[in-house]
């Protein structure tokens, strides 16, 4: 069966250091992928190869059947992604700067005003709607981003560390929104370190390590093959990482020295 994105054999190097060695996957409609690795593991250059912003990778990646680099960018109009990092205008106010991505994924004035208003209302920052980014706290930027990736009703979202700053509530309500959005037939890509929240939320996990999948599956699957408990464990595990409190010690003894 073909699914909404399928991987093959994808290889991409900066220079000499080949960042993906041969990714293969295959996803289907209303999964929630959780996508996890070590820091520089390649998980954002993933993203960012699906998403046509960073070029120059050899193998094979189709989304919505068509392979991406046919040049037809129509399908960014059905992606969404909450980048870890964002550049946003922050002059500009919440709504000022939802009307403007709405009317860049072509859609009608009035419509993208009204499901800003409310999305911003339902995510608990209606107050500052007409109020300037810069003025907005940390976990309000970041719903703003999470709303400018929702409003044009993508079929699959990309999102980077999408809970950053979010308070405990706004991360309940958020998990409940993925887990709609899935159950609609949306797909998810989530990319994150918090391991608790991986757990819970994705319906499959896919673990990258040093440019490679050393593990894909239900979180359920992944426990049974590594008798571990927990996915912060199976992840110290597959990544041959045991060293935390040497380390720590270590780190700890030279910060005390003066
Ligand atoms: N523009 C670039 N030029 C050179 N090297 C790069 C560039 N972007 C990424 N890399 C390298 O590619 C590797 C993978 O980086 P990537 O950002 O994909 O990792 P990641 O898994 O997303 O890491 P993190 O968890 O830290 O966000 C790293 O070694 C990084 O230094």
């Amino acid at each position: 069966m073909e699914g909404i994105l399928s991987i093959n054999n994808l290889r991409k190097s900066y220079g000499a250091n080949e960042v993906l060695q041969g990714i293969d996957l295959t996803v289907s409609r209303g999964e929630i992928i959780g996508y996890i690795g070590p820091n520089g593991a390649g998980k954002s250059t993933t993203v960012k190869i699906i998403l046509g912003i960073e070029e120059g990778y050899t193998g094979e990646v189709k989304l919505f059947g068509k392979d991406i680099s046919d040049g037809n960018i129509e399908y960014k109009k059905k992606i969404g992604y909450v980048p870890e990092i964002a550049e946003v205008y922050d002059t500009l106010t919440g709504f000022e700067y939802l009307t403007f991505i709405g009317e860049l994924y072509g859609m009608d004035f009035d419509l993208v005003e009204y499901k800003a208003k409310r999305l911003m209302e339902l995510f608990g920052i209606g107050d500052v709607y007409h109020s300037r980014i810069s003025s907005y706290s940390k976990g309000m930027k970041q719903k703003l981003l999470i709303i400018s990736s929702m409003l044009h009703n993508p079929e699959i979202l990309f999102l980077d560390e999408p809970i950053n700053g979010l308070d405990a509530n706004s991360v309940m309500i958020f998990k409940e929104i993925l887990s709609q959005l899935a159950e609609q037939g949306k797909t998810v890509f989530y990319s994150s370190h918090i391991m608790d929240v991986v757990e819970k939320i994705s319906s499959r996990i896919i673990l990258l390590n040093g440019g490679k999948i050393v593990a894909d599956g239900t979180f359920a699957e992944l426990k049974n093959q590594n008798k571990e408990g927990t996915l912060e464990e199976i992840f110290n595990q597959l990544t041959g990482f045991n060293e935390h409190k040497e380390i720590g010690e270590r780190f700890v003894s030279i910060v005390q020295e003066v």
